[in-house]
Formats: C-alpha cells, structure tokens, sequence
C-alpha cells in the first residue's frame, strides 16, 4: 500500500457497506468541475457509475461530467438517455486466445489510449472514476499520461483485470462486498440509482401493476438475466409457463434485447390447465423500479448490482449465478443468501422442473418471502454513491497537494 492509502485509512475491510465510515470530506477539498467517469459494455458497470454521476451532480449542479465508454456497449443507449455526455473510443477487449482479434489488440489498444488521452485532456478533468469493463485500462493510462488522478470502483466480489490494472496505479480503491480482497481498497458498498434506494415498493405497486397489465390478487415474479438476458433463466421458465399459470402465479419476464419468446406458444387456445395468470415478456427494463415494485419475488443472475438492488429494497430473490467468468456471481450474492435473503441455485440445476417444484411454492408463501425480504433488506448499499463522491474528493485533494 503507498503512503497515501495510508494516509487515508487504508483498508476497511471490517465495515460493512450499510453502516461503514462515510469518509469526511477534508475542509480543504477542491470543489470539482470535471469528472471523467469510465465504464461499460453491460449494465452491470453503468449503473454505478450513472447513481456516482447522479450524486456528483446533486452536490455541484454545475460540474461538468463526461462518460468514456466503449463502442457497441450499452452505454450508447444508457448514458445519452440519462442526460449525460458520452464519448466512445474503441472497445479495446484483452486476446483470450491467439486469433485475428488478438493481433489486432495492441494497434486497438493504442488507438484506445489515445482518443481516451484526448477525453481527458479536453474534458480538463480533474479525477477519473472507473468502474470497470474493457475501457477502464485506457482510461486509467490517459489518466496517468494526463497526470490526474484516478478513483476505482469495484462492483464484484472478485476484482476483474480493469480494477487490478487501476489498483497499480491508485491508493482510492472502493469495493462493493465484505469478500473482496484488495490491499488498500475500502469497503464502501455499491452506489445506486436514487430510483431505487428512494424505492417505495408498496407505493409504486398499484402503478407498477397497471402499467404491466398485472393484477394485485396474485403474486407475481421478475425474471431478470440482468442487463443482456440469460439463456438458461429463459428457457427453464419457458418450460413452466403452464404451470405457473395453473398454479395462480403471474410472471414479469425480462428476457434480454433478442431474446424475446411468446409465451403462448406452447398453449392451445382453451389453455387446458385452465390458468389465467399473466406471463408478460418485454425485451428490457428501461425503468427497472416499476419491475421491482410489481415483484415479491425476483429470480435474476447474480451480476453486483442486481444483488444489491434487490437487497437493498428488500426483494427475495433466487439467484443463479453465471457458471462462467471469473466465479464472481456466486461471491456477490453470498452475503444476502448467508443472510438468510436468498437462494442460490447452480446454474445446471435450473430447469424448468425447479422452477416448478421449487420456485412456484415459494412464490406462494408470502410469510417466508416477508422473513427473506427482512433479512435482505439489512445488506445495505443505501450510501454507498455518497460514500464515493466523499472518496473522489479525496483523490483530489491529495494529488493537489503532492
Ligand atoms: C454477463 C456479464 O457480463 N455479467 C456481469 C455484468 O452483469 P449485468 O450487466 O447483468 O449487471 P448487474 O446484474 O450488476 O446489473 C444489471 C443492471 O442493469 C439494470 N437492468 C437490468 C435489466 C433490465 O432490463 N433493465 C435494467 O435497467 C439493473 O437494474 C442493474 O442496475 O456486470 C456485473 C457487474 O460488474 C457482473 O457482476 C456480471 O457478472
């Protein structure tokens, strides 16, 4: 660890995010006027970083906040709707395996770092946050040919190679779960959109119901593969379409962009089971909190933001994390199911026979769901966005005074 970690506290692992030190602002922080905020590709790393842009913009209405993505991210869709300013360079993705793409990677790489260097300099920023994803590596070496320093968020439990590159190159290291092992970093929890902490559930219900043609007589699960959708989710409920309808469950399936799937297909016209219950399908949730407040209960990968989300409004959710990747899912979701807030199922294991035996039963038992909701609900992440404002602050200052 530097002497600047040091300084500043260094690692905080003890702290849980909920209730964790918020770091005080030193009385000489600078007031900021430009941020470059890094992050993209899936949802999983914009949604931080829009809840981060959001509180920067509550604290100093005028600061100037420029978002580097990359091209073809979610971002470009995102970020621009949100209202704020977007600038994509070229998606720069590490080789995994020595092909055309891989020989191409370090004239891509350089372009990347280049037009990234143009951002910053142009932006005149004062601090670059990055949140991960493959343009975070450029970002942070602009960063360091610019000389401004650098703020990193980890939303995983396991830190991706984007936040180990940053981590090299920075002491304000801010992770999401009591899991995360990395030296210098501070447990501050996952920042989140306001349209979530501020989630009145019961509030939003009825409209929530209405505006997806769902009834409040019958409970009702989201099916969620986070941002870009899961395969397996959607198949083991497309096999149990049937049966939830029988058995007086509504469902909210967000399949994914493409994904989409009808869920009439496979029934006769008299649907024999004699089930009335909604099956909705929509390809993506632009306003995630309307699902939310129609659930009682979530089924959904366990990408960071999904298990906080969910955690944070108090949602049950079963959780079937991604069988690839670094095993990340499975880390994320592991306090809020050690908790006693959710079920975790191997993603093999998912079929639709579970959805059947296991899923629909639980939907029905409101007294279970109300413990697990509980117990979910007491993870935290409320402040974490503050938290990471308040720790940007102090990047600044301490690169001011150096
Ligand atoms: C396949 C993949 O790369 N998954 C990763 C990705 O997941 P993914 O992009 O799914 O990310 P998360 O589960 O963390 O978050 C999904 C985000 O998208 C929002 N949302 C989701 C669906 C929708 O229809 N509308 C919507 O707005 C959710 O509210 C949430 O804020 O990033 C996560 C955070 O780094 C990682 O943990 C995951 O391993």
């Amino acid at each position: 660890m530097s002497d600047t970690a040091a300084e500043h506290g260094g690692t905080d692992s003890s702290a849980r995010s909920g209730d964790g030190v918020v770091p005080a602002r030193s009385s000489d922080a600078a007031a900021l006027t430009s941020v470059v905020l890094a992050g993209g590709g899936t949802a999983g790393h914009i949604s931080p970083l829009l809840a981060t842009a959001d509180a920067l913009r509550r604290e100093n209405p005028d600061v100037r906040i420029t978002v580097v993505g990359s091209v073809g991210g979610l971002e470009e869709t995102i970020v621009p709707e949100r209202g704020y300013d977007l600038k994509v360079i070229p998606k720069a993705a590490f080789p995994r395996r020595p092909d055309l793409a891989a020989l191409r990677f370090p004239l891509t790489f350089r372009r990347a770092v280049r037009q990234a260097t143009d951002v910053v300099r142009n932006a005149e920023a004062d601090v670059v946050v990055g949140f991960g994803g493959y343009v975070c590596p450029p970002a942070f070496l602009a960063a360091r040919r610019a000389g401004v320093p650098i703020v990193v968020h980890e939303g995983n439990a396991r830190p991706g190679l984007a936040t180990r590159l940053g981590a090299r190159f920075t002491s304000f290291i801010a992770t999401t779960f009591s899991a995360t092992k990395l030296p210098g970093a501070r447990l501050l929890g996952m920042p989140l959109r306001h349209e979530i902490t501020g989630l009145d559930r019961a509030a939003l219900r009825p409209e929530a119901l209405r505006e997806f043609g769902l009834t409040d007589a019958m409970p009702t699960i989201l099916v969620t593969g986070g941002s870009l959708g899961a395969a397996r989710i959607n198949e083991a409920f497309a096999g149990a379409v049937a049966a939830l309808r029988s058995a007086g469950v509504q469902v909210l399936h967000v399949t994914g962009r493409g994904k989409e799937f009808d869920p009439d297909a496979g029934a006769t016209a008299a649907k024999p089971d004699g089930g009335d219950a909604a099956y909705v399908v929509l390809p993506y949730a632009d306003r995630m909190e309307l699902c939310y407040a129609a659930a009682d209960l979530v089924v959904t990968r366990a990408g960071a933001n999904m298990v906080c989300e969910t955690a944070s409004i108090g949602l049950p959710a079963v959780f079937v994390p991604l069988p690839i990747g670094n095993g990340e899912q499975r880390l994320n979701c592991a306090d809020v199911v050690d908790a006693g807030g959710a079920i975790v199922v191997d993603n093999a294991d998912f079929t639709a026979d579970y959805v059947v035996q296991q899923v629909i039963p639980l939907a029905k038992n409101a007294d279970r769901l109300a413990l697990m909701g509980a117990a979910a609900r007491a993870q935290g992440h409320g402040e974490a966005d503050e938290k990471l404002v308040a720790m940007i602050h102090e990047a600044v200052s301490a690169a001011a005074r150096s």
